[in-house]
Formats: structure tokens, sequence, C-alpha cells
């Protein structure tokens, strides 16, 4: 690959673009420090992936930490991917990408905007993805024997609402960049490449990904296959909810997906067993999510103490000699990760970035594969929980189908460690109350009704 003039590291013009980004970054959807004002950035790296001083647009890939006051604890010091479009003036079609305009140096005046937003500039990273090789701190590299990336796929943003941002490419490639970074690998690369060398058919293979090695080791973005067609597993639960349909087929296909790639993962990656210390660790850390999260959202307080005995219960069971298997899990497992393709085509599944939210430590930590069962009951209930009325009884006779299935595709039954299933369930449930809170809170009322349920459980 070229190095050309692109590797320039334009250090001065962070100054000249942080009073725009202060006032952008707050409303960007994967933004996670919200609530707490922006106080300054600092460079991580800096790369012209198109000069920006050249008669068509520029395009400035950016690692920036964000200093925020007051921020809490987990989005204090953040580095976020950015991608800076620079042009004189904007089209009309792109108005909705402003970000400012450059405010001092050589390019004063020039218009900033969110990259990912312009084609030419989308179709800029495919062309860097189909040749491995580096671009200043930027590496690119790809799947050994997967076919060959065509050129000039015509690229346009993913409309979802999502915590990354993506890129389609002619319907056949999808690139997630990821906003919010963290150094060591990234597990939504790591794991999907590791089920593609073991050739499970489950995950769509990250054909090419690319990240730096310096400063720091961030995974910045993975390529794969784009499924055209294909609607998730929340899209079709809904559908089913609002025809009065049971969903008991889908239920149980989904159950059997996890399960194969529950197995596929423990076949391809490191396992433990867990008792005794580990087991306190693990309800300690339930125990330390719930108290941040009550923190975090006081309505939670009232039933803090008997979520806890869930927890407690789990800690209970090691000390009296219970152990467990832990594996690598998806982390983050919901209907919305498993994709369907067209007419009855085979479940995918996808985003093994785990709750975006957990220290990445954590969330490549072994796990008992049950916390992501646990994920997937309570994406039946909050299925369940969008229907009016309240739909209980389906979301139940989901539950029971997606744990047959997981068991008949040789899974264990999760029904089998209640303990554990609902300290996981509990926990996913605070979880969800405080990224609901943060990110929907039109949408809290759904995790607090299953909060109010765990509590009043004996
Ligand atoms: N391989 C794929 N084929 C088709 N659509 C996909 C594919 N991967 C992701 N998507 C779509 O992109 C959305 C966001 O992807 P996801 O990995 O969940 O991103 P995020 O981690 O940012 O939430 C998904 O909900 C799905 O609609
Ligand atoms: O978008 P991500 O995959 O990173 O996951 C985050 O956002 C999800 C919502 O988009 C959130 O999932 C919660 O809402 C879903 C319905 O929209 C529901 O099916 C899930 O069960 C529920 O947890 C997820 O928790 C969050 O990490």
């Amino acid at each position: 690959m070229s190095e050309a003039a692109s590797t320039r590291t334009p250090l001065g013009l962070l100054p000249s673009l942080a009073p725009s980004l202060r006032r952008w970054l707050p409303g960007q959807r994967w933004f996670a420090g919200k609530g707490c004002a922006v106080a300054g950035f600092s460079l991580v790296s800096a790369t012209e992936l198109l000069p920006l001083d050249g008669p068509g647009p520029g395009l400035l890939h950016l690692l920036v930490r964000v200093r925020q006051r007051e921020a809490p604890s987990p989005s204090s010091g953040d580095c976020y991917q950015l991608l800076i479009g620079v042009r004189e003036t904007l089209p009309p079609a792109l108005a909705p990408a402003l970000i400012g305009h450059l405010t001092e140096g050589p390019l004063a005046g020039r218009t900033v905007y969110e990259g990912t937003r312009d084609p030419r500039l989308a179709t800029l990273l495919l062309e860097r993805l189909r040749t491995p090789g580096s671009l200043g701190p930027l590496r690119f590299d790809r799947f050994d024997g997967a076919p060959a990336i065509p050129a000039d796929l015509p690229a346009r943003p993913l409309d979802a609402e999502q915590s990354n941002s993506s890129l389609v490419y002619g319907d056949a490639y999808i690139l997630k960049l990821f906003r919010r970074i963290h150094p060591g690998p990234n597990p939504d690369l790591e794991l999907p490449l590791a089920l593609a060398r073991a050739g499970c058919e489950r995950v769509p293979v990250p054909v090419a990904w690319y990240g730096t090695a310096t400063p720091e080791p961030f995974t910045l973005g993975v390529l794969q296959p784009f499924l055209p067609g294909s609607r998730d597993g929340w899209v079709l639960a809904l559908e089913a909810l609002a025809d009065d349909r049971p969903f008991l087929g889908e239920a149980r296909a989904l159950g059997r997906v996890t399960a194969e790639v529950h197995t596929a993962l423990a076949d391809a990656l490191p396992t433990v067993k867990l008792g005794g210390p580990h087991t306190e660790r693990l309800a300690a850390a339930m125990v330390r999510r719930l108290e941040a999260a009550t923190r975090a959202v006081p309505a939670l307080v009232p039933y803090a103490p008997r979520l806890r005995a869930s927890f407690d219960a789990v800690e209970a069971l090691g000390a009296r000699g219970r152990t467990w298997a832990a594996q690598r899990v998806h982390g983050d497992l919901h209907l919305g990760q498993i994709l369907r393709g067209p007419e009855d085509a085979p479940w995918s599944v996808i985003d093994f970035e785990g709750e975006p939210a957990r220290p990445l430590t954590e969330r490549c930590r072994p796990q008992p594969a049950v916390r992501d069962v646990a994920g997937m009951l309570r994406s039946f209930d909050y299925a369940a929980r969008t229907h009016r009325p309240w739909n209980a009884a389906w979301a139940e006779r989901c539950r029971e189908a997606y744990c047959d299935g997981y068991a008949e595709a040789g899974g264990d039954d999760p029904r089998s460690e209640p303990e554990l299933l609902r300290a996981y369930e509990t926990d996913k449930a605070v979880y969800e109350v405080v990224y609901e809170a943060r990110h929907r809170p039109d949408w809290l009322p759904v995790p607090m009704a299953a909060i109010e349920r765990f509590a009043a459980l004996d």
C-alpha cells in the first residue's frame, strides 16, 4: 500500500477542531459520556487518509481521548475513533453530517463533517481494506483464504440504532467502525475470527479488519459479508406478537444456534472451571454492578436488597463446593443480535463486542455460558412488554422453547442451574436499567418491570 503524503500527521489540527467537536460529540448515539460536559481532548493519533488541503474532500482519521469533568468513572478519558471529512463547503446532501468549521491555522473556515456519511470517503476505507498494509499507525489485515474484495462497491451508512457506526458496501459487505475503543483485542474480531477458523458457519466471517499496534493496540474496524434481506430476531418477534402468533419454532431455533456457537467457542478458546473463590468473585462483581447501578439510577434502591439475595445465593452454592464451567461467551446476546436471511436461510450471530459499558478485560474473561442464555431470555421479556396488553405468557413459552432448543443442540439445560440463571437474568436487568436510563429513558419501564418481578420472587 502506498504511504504517499497521507501519513503526515496534522497534529496542529485538533485545537482548530475542538470547539466544533465539543458541541457535536455529546449528541452522538455512540458517545458514552452523556450528561457530563466535555472539558477537552488529547490526540492519540491522526492520519490523513486523503489530503486535507487538496482540491477535493479530505479525510482525517483521528483517535481522540475525551476529558470530561465529573465524568462517571467508566467514561472518563475514553478514547474514540473519528472520521472527519473536510471540505470548503458541504453539499446539501451532506448537511446532516455537519460537525462545524475549523477555527484556526491554514485551513481555518473549512467545513468539517462526519466522514462516514460521505459515500466518496467511505469508499476509500474499503479501498484500504482490500489490500493488507500500513498507513501511518493504521494497519489493514485480511482473513487468509477469503475471496478478493471487489473494487468500487457503492457505500452507504447503515441507519440502525447502534453503539458503533456501520457502512454497507454494495449489499456485499458491512464494515463496523468501533467508536469507543479500548486497548487490546476486541472480542468482536477475536471471537468471529476464532469461530471462522474453526469452520463455524453461524457467524459472518471477518474478511478484513484494521487497527493500530502503536501507540496502543486498538481494533478499529471489522469488515464482514453483509447478509442482504436478513431480519433480526427482534423484528421477527415483534411481528409475531403483533399478529398474536407464538414464536416457538423461532425461539427453539435461536436456542439451537446459541448452543452451537457456545460449543464452537468452548472448543476453539480456553475454558476454565469456576468454583470457590472464583464464584465469590463472580457474585461480588454482580453486587458491585448493582451498587454502581443504584448510584446511577436511584429508582433501583428499594429493590437492591432483594436483588442482591440472588447473587448471594450463587456465592453460597460456590462456598458449598458447586463448580461451573466457564468459557468465552457472546456477552450481550439479545434478539437483535441474531439475523435470519430470507426464505428460512440459517440464523447468524453478530456483535460479539459484549456489553459496551463493561470494561474490556471483564468482557474477555471466560464466563458461564448461561450468561448469554439469560440475555436472550430478557429479550423475550422485552419484546412481550412492548405488546399491549403485556403478553407474559408469550415470553414464558419462548423461554421454554429456547431452553429446549439449547439443550437439544448439546448445551447444558439452563433450567438445571436455576440459581445461576436467575442471578444472570437479574444482573442483565440491572445493566439494562442503567443502559436505558443513559440512552433511551422512554424504555426504562421495561427493565424496571423485570426488576420489580425479580425482587418479588422467593
Ligand atoms: N453481517 C450483517 N449483515 C446484515 N446486517 C448486519 C450485519 N451485521 C450487522 N448488521 C446490522 O447492523 C446492525 C448493527 O450491528 P451491530 O454489530 O449490532 O452494531 P453495534 O455493536 O454498533 O450495535 C445490526 O442490528 C444489523 O441490523
Ligand atoms: O446495540 P447493542 O447491541 O450494543 O446493545 C445495546 O443496545 C441494545 C438495544 O439496542 C440493548 O438491548 C436491550 O433492548 C433490546 C430491544 O431494543 C432487547 O432486545 C434487549 O434484550 C435489551 O437488553 C442492549 O442491552 C445494549 O447493550
